[in-house]
């Protein structure tokens, strides 16, 4: 029996897409993306300790409705768990508390984010040492969006999303994140595009983004904002006609860029400044919105914040 350790937490960042290009399903059902991935200041926290069997519970920090969050193996942290564990070939359990800051649901890789700090949670609670390389193995057999949760920053995605490159950011974005109350399911997001799309080029023929990487590399905030862009807007729009009235509302609130987050349903609007962003959350909370985030990025991935004991 190995000894029981002090319980670790680990916080890892929402995600947003800079740019989201779509291809055509791949022959595993699977759609290629062309992505720029950045990791925002919205954050679940992970505390886990060693446990006769695998539990976990969820916490709201702030505004956020948990109510849809999986409590049993379904969940996406108790599945990085068994997955690391098995790896391993350990006989092992862990209670996982979950603080959830990123809206559920969202288009923002909430559970993504429990999965890679789980990974990274786990690999510290058992002494573990596994490879960075392994580590982005297991997240990617969790989901495509897992392994830039661990990875955090910006980053290049290709594949089904999950290769992921870091990419060189050297400005400071300013993100007003608008949740839905009623959250937007991926795979019929993805199914819309199909649907809206069925000439689509394959995911090769979807050229990489020159002109918003360069911008990036330069810390050209207002041209990285002037080539945000989300092949997913157009399908989540259509599967939820009403978040296009949502989204003008944004637009008369906000002076910059607004879109998607991912698949949606969350609203992002993009500024360069802290009180650019503050003017746009205020103006809209007076114009009825209930809730609105202002977050900042990029920041780091999934990483170590407390070892009690
Ligand atoms: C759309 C994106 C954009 O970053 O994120 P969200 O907005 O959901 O957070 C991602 O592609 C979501 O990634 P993730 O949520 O990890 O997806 P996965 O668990 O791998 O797959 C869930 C389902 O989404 C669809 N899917 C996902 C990724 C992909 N490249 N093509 C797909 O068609 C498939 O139907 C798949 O069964
Ligand atoms: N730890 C988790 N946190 C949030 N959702 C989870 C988790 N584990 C499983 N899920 C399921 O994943 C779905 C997608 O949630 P989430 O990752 O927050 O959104 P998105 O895929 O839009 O970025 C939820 O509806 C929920 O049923």
């Amino acid at each position: 029996m190995a000894p029981t350790a002090a319980p670790v937490t680990v916080r890892a960042p929402a995600k947003v897409n800079l740019v989201l290009r779509v291809g055509r399903p791949r022959h595993d059902g699977f759609h290629p993306l062309n992505t720029v991935y950045q990791a925002i200041s919205l954050y679940d926290d992970v505390r886990v300790e060693d446990a006769g069997r695998w539990q976990v519970s969820v916490t709201p920090l702030g505004d956020v409705d948990c109510s849809t969050v999986p409590l049993d193996q379904r969940n996406l942290a108790v599945r990085a768990g068994q997955a690391l564990a098995a790896h391993h070939g350990l006989r092992r359990a862990a209670s996982i508390e979950i603080g959830k800051g990123i809206p559920v649901a969202g288009g923002l890789a909430g559970g993504s984010a429990d999965a890679a700090a789980t990974l990274v949670a786990l690999d510290r609670l058992w002494d573990l040492h596994t490879p960075d390389d392994e580590l982005l193995a297991l997240a990617a057999e969790l989901g495509s969006d897992v392994p830039f949760s661990l990875l955090g920053g910006t980053a290049h995605g290709t594949g089904r999303g999950e290769q992921v490159v870091p990419v060189p950011d050297a400005g400071s974005h300013w993100w007003v994140v608008v949740p839905d109350a009623t959250g937007l399911s991926t795979p019929a997001v993805y199914r819309e595009f199909d649907r809206l799309h069925p000439d689509v080029p394959l995911g090769s023929h979807v050229a990489d983004p020159v002109g918003l990487l360069a911008a990036l590399r330069v810390g050209d905030v207002p041209r990285v904002g002037a080539a945000l862009t989300n092949d997913l807007e157009e399908p989540a729009l259509s599967l939820r006609p009403e978040l296009a009235e949502r989204c003008a509302l944004v637009r008369s609130h906000h002076d910059g860029p607004v879109l998607l987050s991912g698949s949606g349903p969350t609203l992002l609007a993009h500024a360069c400044s802290h009180e650019a962003a503050t003017a746009t959350r205020l103006a809209l909370l007076e114009a009825g919105v209930p809730v609105v985030h202002v977050a900042t990025g990029p920041v780091a991935g999934a990483h170590v914040v407390e070892l009690a004991g």
